[in-house]
């Protein structure tokens, strides 16, 4: 029998992009459940999403990503989850079906898409550390604690991929060529990017410490 495919997307003050990813996620008609989880935002990325037919939930304040990545996860019963950003520019329907196709066929767990081929800056950054892609899809059951994604901010992705290895799992990595998103100073100007980038930074490594993450493991479970 077919699962059931979620989307979730996690967004705070996309609204630029918010609908072109909602809608080459319809028109790919792989999903049973469009999920957007509007996380504080003051732009009109709700007001946005709810031009579409997808679920749209807006948060009154800003919680951090895992926290909106958690309650998109609760906002659906679907067995297979994918997150995309909403920030991504260019996305096309096969890098949709790309990222599914591992778990459909049952070859992986969880497949991690890396921008390819978009722009030579962001492609470098998810060369640099693959582990820390918001392109992903996943078994729900994978997710032993909505705790800690909800708590981890921008450890969210740290915390996915601490899944893999500690579960072993089967992770396929997805070359998403042509896809690239809007960078952080891009969204808010050279310093408010710095410093939002500084802050990213920031809660990525206090994850990885608090964790007792390595690099090496990190990065051998995505190659
Ligand atoms: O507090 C936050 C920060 C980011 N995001 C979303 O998480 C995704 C990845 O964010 P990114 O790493 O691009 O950071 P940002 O540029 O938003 O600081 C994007 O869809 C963001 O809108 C979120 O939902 N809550
Ligand atoms: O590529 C990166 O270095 C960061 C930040 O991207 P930008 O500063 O907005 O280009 O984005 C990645 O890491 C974040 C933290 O884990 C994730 O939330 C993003 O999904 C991922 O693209």
């Amino acid at each position: 029998m077919d699962e059931d495919i979620a989307l979730i997307i996690p967004a705070y003050n996309e609204v630029e992009t918010i609908g072109e990813v909602i809608e080459v996620a319809q028109k790919s008609n792989l999903f049973n459940e469009i999920v957007v989880v509007s996380d504080g935002s003051e732009d009109g990325t709700a007001k946005k999403a709810l031009e579409y037919d997808v679920k749209t939930i807006a948060l009154p304040k800003n919680l951090g990503k895992g926290a909106a990545m958690t309650i998109g996860m609760k906002n659906t019963l679907s067995e297979i989850i994918l997150f995309l950003d909403a920030d991504l520019v260019s996305l096309r329907e096969e890098h949709i079906k790309n990222l599914l196709t591992p778990l459909i066929e049952g070859r992986a767990d969880m497949s991690c898409g890396l921008f390819s081929g978009g722009r030579e800056n962001t492609d470098f950054a998810q060369r640099l550390t693959p582990y820390l892609t918001g392109q992903r899809a996943l078994r729900r059951g994978l997710v032993n604690s909505y705790e800690e994604l909800r708590d981890s901010k921008f450890g969210a992705e740290l915390y996915l991929t601490k899944l893999a290895i500690e579960q072993e799992l089967k992770v396929e990595k997805v070359f998403l060529e042509g896809l690239t998103h809007r960078m952080k100073e891009e969204k808010r100007g050279f310093i408010k990017g710095i410093i939002s980038r500084l802050k990213m930074y920031w809660e990525v490594f206090e994850y990885f410490k608090r964790n007792n993450l390595s690099y090496h493991s990190l990065s051998s479970t995505i190659k």
